[in-house]
């Protein structure tokens, strides 16, 4: 009997102490790195008959989260030689926002590239490329997705056939756009949706061709790309089915604002209606974009950016969320089956601090989700996820545009609001519940002294006087109002 054999019949599964599952099969001693001895344990996985390879740890999606789960691993020691990846894409896990923001810069203004923003460099960390998860032993399986998952015997099957028997696994696979269906012309040449790098260069390559471009979503996608595409000097109209851009969280009075900036930036706004139909021209490249109130708009581009859908499948015996979508975790991302995590987009946690279930799509919760379930699954903590929502954007950062806009959100968006300031300069708005707490507050153009108040305010929930906030005469100093009590 092999060394590595030895080891595995004789020990119990975990050392790596929380809520993994116990198996007859896995070392309980950390397997040394060296290619020889991972290759002895995968021999003696092969003797199991369910897979030909097995894995201490896999995560599924290489993402914003697995960057950043990635990354913890390699803090705690944990990944050299016990780590995998399985990714749908062909790249290192990157750092998602940029796609529609540098990115989609014009060509001659610097537009960011891979590997330029590989994660973890989004919250400050090192820029981990494809040699950096070489140089730390964790294996990258590149545009191999998972096809299917055997819960029993712990084997993931990937769509080129290979079979992974994992320890423990951590699903961070996102979500996707939502698409038009093909019979409406969803699939149709020039209609681009946007998720991955390959998307966001299938739309550069329209972009350097196009003339009218046209939005379709007043959400984020919808407010970044057409703030993108102003910088490329293009006829760009926006259409969405409500009465105001960026409905769930804007105001109406804030939406107004960002509207006229954008109006002034040459950029039209269709509201209120729905698209009937795309249709192709003689080329079969997208040529028309017809309304359901029978209006005809011509576009030789088309972004669409109807809202994105958590990525499940092949995960749904896993245990999913009927309300938020997405597969059910715990305060310690522990889904229902023993050894199965899930972060990120595609997780439905406890928001402990308004105690209900909520998917958050945004990356500081893929970054923090990450960090705290790999901490769990590495040590023994138990501390639950105490997450305090964060959404950002910026817009209109290329050189030689008239304003860059930067914007940030902590907290919940209920109650009424009271909103400070002129948005030529800068803008506030509380969201304040019935008893005058703050709950949610939303800052543009602020210092980065002013930024840094928003969740320190979001999370205590002061109570304010509504009065003083409302006469504030600067966001300075509704601030300090907001903040007198902290
Ligand atoms: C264009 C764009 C801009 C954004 N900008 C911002 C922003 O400015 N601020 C902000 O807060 N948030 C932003 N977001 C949201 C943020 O990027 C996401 O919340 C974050 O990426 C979520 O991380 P994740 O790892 O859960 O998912 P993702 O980063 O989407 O990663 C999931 C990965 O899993 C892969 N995958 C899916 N299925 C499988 C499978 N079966 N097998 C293997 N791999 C699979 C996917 O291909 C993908 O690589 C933006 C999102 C997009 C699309
Ligand atoms: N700054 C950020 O945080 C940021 C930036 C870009 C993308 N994202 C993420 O990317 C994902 C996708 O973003 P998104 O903008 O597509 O979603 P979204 O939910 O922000 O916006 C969707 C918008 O699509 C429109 N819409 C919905 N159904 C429609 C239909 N049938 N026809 C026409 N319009 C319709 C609505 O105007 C709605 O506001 C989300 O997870 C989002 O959080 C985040
Ligand atoms: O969080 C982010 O990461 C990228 C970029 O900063 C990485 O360089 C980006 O555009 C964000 O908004």
């Amino acid at each position: 009997m092999s060394s590595a054999l030895r080891r595995m019949s004789t020990s119990p599964f975990s050392s790596c102490a929380f809520q993994q599952r116990t198996s007859s099969w896995w070392p309980s001693r950390r397997p040394p790195s060296t290619p020889t001895s991972r290759r002895s344990l995968v021999v003696a996985a092969a003797a199991s008959n369910f897979a030909n390879e097995n894995r201490e740890y896999v995560i599924v999606g290489g993402g914003n989260a697995a960057g950043y789960a990635a990354r913890t691993f390699v803090e705690h020691g944990m990944a050299d030689g016990r780590l995998c990846i399985v990714s749908k894409e062909a790249v290192a896990p990157y750092e998602r926002p940029a796609l529609t923001k540098g990115y989609l810069f014009p060509l001659d203004k610097k537009p960011a590239r891979l590997p330029g923003f590989h994660t973890c460099v989004g919250a400050g960390g090192e820029r981990q490329t494809s040699e950096w998860y070489k140089e730390h032993g964790i294996e990258v399986l590149y545009e191999d997705p998972v096809a299917a998952i055997d819960i029993q015997n712990q084997i993931l099957t990937t769509s080129s056939g290979n079979h992974l028997k994992y320890g423990s696994l951590i699903i961070s696979t996102g979500c996707a756009a939502v698409r038009f269906p093909e019979n409406i012309g969803g699939n149709l040449p020039g209609v681009h949706y946007i998720r991955d790098v390959a998307d966001a260069d299938s739309l550069v390559s329209s972009l350097e061709k196009a003339k009218k471009v046209v939005v379709i979503g007043g959400g984020y996608i919808g407010m970044e790309v057409a703030a993108a595409a102003a910088g490329w000097n293009l006829d760009i109209t926006i259409i969405f089915p409500e009465d105001r851009i960026m409905p769930r969280l804007f105001t109406p009075s804030l939406a107004r604002r960002y509207e006229e900036l954008y109006q002034k930036n040459g950029i039209k706004f269709i509201k209120g209606v729905l698209i009937d139909k795309l249709e192709g021209g003689t080329d079969g490249r997208v040529a028309t974009v017809l309304l359901r109130n029978g209006s005809i708009i011509e576009a030789d581009t088309v972004i669409v950016g109807i809202g994105a859908k958590p990525v499940v499948s092949p995960f749904e015996a896993v245990g999913l969320n009927n309300n938020v979508g997405g597969i059910q975790v715990d305060s310690l991302f522990r889904t229902s089956i023993p050894g199965i995590f899930a972060i990120g987009d595609v997780a439905a946690f406890p928001l402990k601090i308004y105690d209900r279930m909520a998917r958050v799509e945004h990356v500081d919760h893929a970054r923090k989700s990450a960090q705290h379930c790999v901490r769990t699954l590495l040590t023994a903590h138990t501390q639950p996820y105490d997450y305090l929502p964060f959404f950002y954007s910026r817009v209109f950062e290329y050189e030689g545009s008239s304003r860059k806009i930067w914007w940030q959100f902590y907290g919940d968006n209920v109650g009424d609001t009271i909103e400070v300031g002129d948005f030529d300069l800068k803008v506030a708005t509380f969201w304040l519940d019935s008893e005058s707490r703050v709950k949610g507050i939303f800052l543009e153009s602020g210092s980065p002294e002013e930024f840094s108040l928003l969740p320190k305010l979001a999370k205590s929930q002061p109570v304010v006087d509504r009065a003083k906030l409302q006469s504030a005469s600067s966001v300075e100093e509704a601030l300090e109002i907001a903040s007198s009590s902290l």
